[in-house]
């Protein structure tokens, strides 16, 4: 344990390069203890990336990732012991029924067996799955199924949970129940979030703070509010009028990425990752 347990992520220059491609690009990046975080960015930016190393899934080198003051490279099982993952790509099995999906996330995340049964019943309840836990997986709906991953992340109870677009390909009312139900754990256990979305909207309304990613870096972090305020001062100063509507956090993003909003609807990759979560138990 290190100084820094009070903060439930920390990178410090964090690299990650694939090849010639340099998806992370020197990632500072602090997550405090009980906050949600939003990590924002354009398609390519490098927020898969940095949550894949922040989760031990790619190998890092010491120092630049810690989680509760546990060191990635040196302790990667403390820090997997620590932490949920909702990954963007499909975790559930649609040949099993949503009990036996959570039951084995239960098994592989060393919950006690004498526990198992109840702590599997308690995250399906907590995501509202209970009248549907017996039926297979692949009946569900997108909403549902998204729901189901996150039962199967919070049955180790985590004190850190990593989502990766868990809304993605959702529609609006599936979206906010996703949404409700990462609020009533977290407001029950105090845990962590760290998130990742392209929806604007979402970020405002959830996420205490943000950052916005661009080219593997964070370019701009804040709340929300002290994001959006930020541009419309700027845009005062040049020029803008006092009665101009007050920038959206989209108006931020768009100040920082550039065209990178309007490259994603269009991106292969975007739509190949809606389409996986569109179909995911098909
Ligand atoms: N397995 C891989 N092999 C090679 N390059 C990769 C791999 N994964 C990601 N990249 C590249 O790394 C860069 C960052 O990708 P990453 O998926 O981290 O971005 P992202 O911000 O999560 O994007 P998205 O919003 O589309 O999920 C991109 O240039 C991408 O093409």
């Amino acid at each position: 344990m290190t100084r820094d347990a009070d903060q439930a992520v920390a990178c410090t220059r964090l690299v990650y390069a694939f090849g010639e491609t340099t998806a992370v690009d020197g990632l500072d990046l602090t997550v405090a203890k009980g906050e949600v975080f939003g990590l924002l960015g354009p398609n390519g930016a490098g927020k898969t990336t940095a949550i894949r190393c922040i989760t031990t899934l790619l190998p890092v080198p010491a120092r630049m990732v810690r989680v509760f003051g546990r060191d990635a490279a040196k302790d990667a099982m403390a820090v997997r012991r620590l932490l949920g993952y909702v990954p963007q790509q499909l975790s559930a099995d649609a040949s099993l029924t949503g009990r036996e999906n959570v039951a084995l996330f239960a098994r592989v995340f060393d919950v006690p067996r004498k526990e198992r049964a109840e702590r599997v019943g308690q995250a399906l309840t907590a995501v509202d799955l209970t009248d549907a836990a017996d039926r297979l997986a692949g009946t569900y709906s997108g909403g549902m199924v998204r729901r189901l991953e996150l039962a199967q992340a919070l049955v180790s109870a985590p004190r850190l949970l990593i989502l990766d677009e868990p809304t993605i390909g959702l529609d609006p009312i599936a979206r906010t129940g996703v949404w409700e139900h990462i609020n009533a754990v977290r407001a029950a256990t105090g845990m962590t979030v760290l998130v990742t979305t392209h929806y604007m909207d979402e970020a405002d309304q959830y996420c205490d703070r943000v950052g916005l990613m661009h080219h593997g870096r964070i370019r701009a972090l804040g709340t929300p509010a002290e994001l959006r305020e930020g541009l419309g001062e700027r845009r005062r100063a040049a020029g803008a009028a006092a009665t101009d509507p007050l920038p959206t956090l989209e108006d931020v993003f768009r100040d920082i990425a550039g065209s990178g909003l309007d490259e994603k609807s269009g991106d292969f990759r975007d739509v190949r990752s809606t389409r996986r979560t569109a179909n995911r138990v098909g």
